[in-house]
């Protein structure tokens, strides 16, 4: 898989303020009740610094460089695998180095960043050739540079392991049976829990899963399981030591051996410990379940030649599996529908299926170009049924938006315009925001206004007040911004478009991106002063960005300005600058509408003016909270709504009410009656 083209210094580019993902609970948990007087496990910078550059190489580079070097390598599904100068010199003694070599270096193929795993020294391809030329690479390991996963809480993770037991050996069988219940234990055997060494703490009311080093001899971290009661069912909460961004566990490692060659993935480890049960088959589980698949991890899954993925039992899981497909090389990859039939396995062994005739019927990932109904029909099926999924994910902040546009889907091209300093950033902000806080992994492209002000803005939306006023509470806010999945391009200024498809397409390999924002495209027209090839440069930009929504599955909100219009109209599709390339490519065309002359409330409405996905579109009000620096109603969607309604009964020159303007079907443009 090759990503980017050949490149020198010009395709370096930095992906800086690194945010890692969102994760349930981290600060909710009880650590104080069983590791003595509380303090902060993990102290963090007050603002992120930003990274060592990513350095962005190619495949073919990768190799040429290793055949001068004289390097054997061999290449592998995702990565390239070449004798560790971590753990033997290289030059004659490499030479000598076989497949079956037990310590090896894999390269991703991609990005270049490499793993030893004999060492677990990894670093990224700078810092290989560093090692290579410069015979770095002893310090490397003494200094245990890439194993850092625990740094400092090491001691905690040990005393929560050392406190925690088997669960066959609580000592009261109704606690035991209580457990067993609360978590859908019952078919699990005491073997299989205690052959993957999963333990209970008492204290935490929590199943404890160890991440061990590959050859299981020391313990890197934990993952912590609490189940609560929650009106008739259970809720649980997932707690990680290391912080969900380090934490790589491939939880069942230790138990797999060299000689094997087929492996099920899994969401969740309680999955994974049914499957094994239930087949005997070599399972693994993803450390963050649907949320990605840090290529960090590839290197341990380059041994299989047949990975089925079973993720869970929804759209979402279905989704993930043909995204994770991809980096794992679809042609070894399987995936299990889910369905009525299929749920999560530790699911499907409580209620006595089969599981091994499930994962016989896991379909092939690889893609075909030219494909009949037959093959579809299942997928069709899975749709139909799954209405809500399909639409995609709902904003919990506008529930307008979610009426008029049903969700947030993947692989779809929004284009929002309005004019200059209506708010556009602001509310993109907001409206970005609220996906990630739902697991949207997002990346932002802000040209205009430098990362630091940006993340002050998302900041204080998130925390919906001004924290410069509570500058005691930062800490606290800050952690929980930090766990969101939000990403930052340190692009500043004009832009080529090429280097920013580029290094969206690396974030999506890297960091599962699901939404990117770009605000905004005037920013990547270069210096053309002809309006007729400004033009022409739009239509490709836009045409590259549609592109890369379609390839990778991505969403793509797209900022553009208006033409210059007189200031007292509304704008209107034809209103985005360019030609209409741009409202044709776009699934969706969001304005954000500025009534210059009106002042206070309702000065600003957002118009849905295309929606590819069911034709709804339609105007809601949006009502400005400076100190918030938010868009999102305080109370109920209804009421407001209606409130315009009945304002503009009464006042024929008011705009009507959003349901008055939406409108079924294609006939979008037409829908779109002029505000004012
Ligand atoms: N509805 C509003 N009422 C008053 N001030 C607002 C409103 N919306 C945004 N602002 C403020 O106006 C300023 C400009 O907002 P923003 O940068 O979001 O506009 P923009 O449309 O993206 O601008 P540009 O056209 O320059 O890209 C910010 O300081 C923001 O806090």
């Amino acid at each position: 898989m090759q990503f980017f083209p050949q490149s020198g210094s010009f395709w370096r580019v930095l992906l800086t303020f690194r945010w890692p993902v969102i994760w349930l609970g981290y600060r909710g948990f009880p650590w104080g009740s069983f590791l003595g007087p509380p303090h902060r496990p993990y102290r963090k910078e007050v603002l992120p610094a930003p990274e060592a550059p990513v350095v962005l190489v190619t495949a073919t580079e990768i190799r040429q460089y290793l055949r001068a070097q004289g390097i054997p390598f061999q290449d592998g599904h995702s990565c390239l695998r070449t004798p560790s100068p971590f753990l033997s010199p290289v030059g004659s003694e490499a030479e000598n180095w076989t497949e079956g070599s037990p310590h090896s270096l894999f390269i991703d193929k991609t990005t270049g960043h490499f793993l030893c795993t004999g060492s677990l020294a990894e670093g990224n391809w700078e810092d290989f050739q560093a090692s290579v030329e410069g015979g770095a690479a002893g310090s490397w390991v003494s200094e245990g540079k890439g194993n850092e996963a625990l740094g400092n809480q090491n001691e905690d993770v040990l005393r929560i392991w050392e406190r925690a037991v088997p669960l066959a050996e609580l000592p009261e069988q109704e606690e035991i049976q209580m457990t067993r219940a609360m978590f859908n234990l019952a078919k699990v055997s005491d073997a299989t829990l205690k052959r993957f060494q999963v333990r209970y703490l008492r204290a935490a009311r929590s199943l404890v899963f160890p991440w061990f080093s590959p050859g299981g001899l020391s313990l890197r971290g934990l993952k912590l399981l609490k189940a609560e009661g929650k009106g008739d069912g259970v809720c649980y909460l997932e707690t990680t030591l290391p912080r969900p961004s380090a934490y790589h566990n491939l939880f069942g490692l230790p138990l797999i051996s060299r000689r094997d060659v087929e492996v099920v993935l899994t969401g969740r480890e309680l999955d994974s410990l049914a499957l094994h049960q239930a087949t005997g088959l070599p399972t693994l589980a993803l450390p963050r379940g649907l949320a990605c698949l840090p290529p960090t991890l590839l290197p341990y899954l380059e041994q299989f030649r047949r990975i089925v993925l079973w993720l869970g039992d929804d759209l979402r899981a279905w989704e993930a599996a043909k995204l994770f497909a991809r980096k794992l090389n679809p042609k070894r990859c399987s995936l299990v529908r889910p369905g009525d039939q299929h749920p999560r396995p530790l699911e499907a062994l409580t209620q006595g299926l089969n599981l091994q005739k499930i994962l016989k019927g896991a379909l092939p990932a690889g893609h075909k170009s030219i494909v009949s109904f037959r093959q579809l029909r299942e997928e069709v099926l899975g749709e139909l049924s799954n209405v809500e999924q399909v639409a995609g994910v709902r904003w919990g902040r506008y529930p307008d938006l979610n009426r008029l546009l049903k969700g947030h889907r993947k692989g779809e091209l929004t284009v929002f315009t309005g004019p200059t300093g209506s708010g556009k950033t602001t509310f993109i902000s907001e409206y970005a925001l609220d996906l990630c806080t739902q697991g949207v992994n997002t990346l932002w492209g802000s040209f205009e206004i430098s990362n630091v002000r940006l993340a002050r803005i998302m900041l204080t939306q998130f925390v919906m007040g001004r924290l410069e006023e509570k500058l005691e509470e930062y800490d606290k806010w800050a952690d929980r911004f930090e766990d969101l999945a939000l990403y930052f391009m340190t692009f500043h200024g004009q832009q080529n478009i090429r280097t920013v498809i580029d290094t969206m397409k690396h974030a999506v390999y890297v960091y599962d991106i699901c939404h990117v924002i770009i605000d905004n495209l005037q920013f990547m027209m270069g210096q053309e002063q002809l309006s007729s090839d400004r033009i022409a440069v739009q239509d490709y930009i836009v045409g590259a960005f549609r592109k890369f929504a379609t390839d990778n599955s991505c969403h793509v909100t797209l900022v553009i300005h208006p033409r210059k219009e007189d200031g007292d109209k509304e704008l209107q599709t034809a209103s985005i600058f360019g030609s209409a390339k741009a409202s044709q490519e776009a699934d969706n065309v969001l304005i954000l509408q500025d009534k210059k002359l009106a002042t206070g409330p309702g000065k600003r409405y957002l118009q849905v003016a295309k929606n590819r996905f069911d034709g709804d579109v339609g105007v809601f009000p949006l009502e400005f909270n400076k100190s918030s620096l938010t868009f999102s109603p305080p109370a109920k969607g209804k009421s407001r709504l209606k409130k315009v309604k009945d304002e503009n009964e009464l006042d024929p020159k008011k705009p009507p009410s959003s349901k008055g303007r939406e409108a079924s079907g294609r006939q979008k443009d037409k829908a779109q009656p002029p505000l004012s």
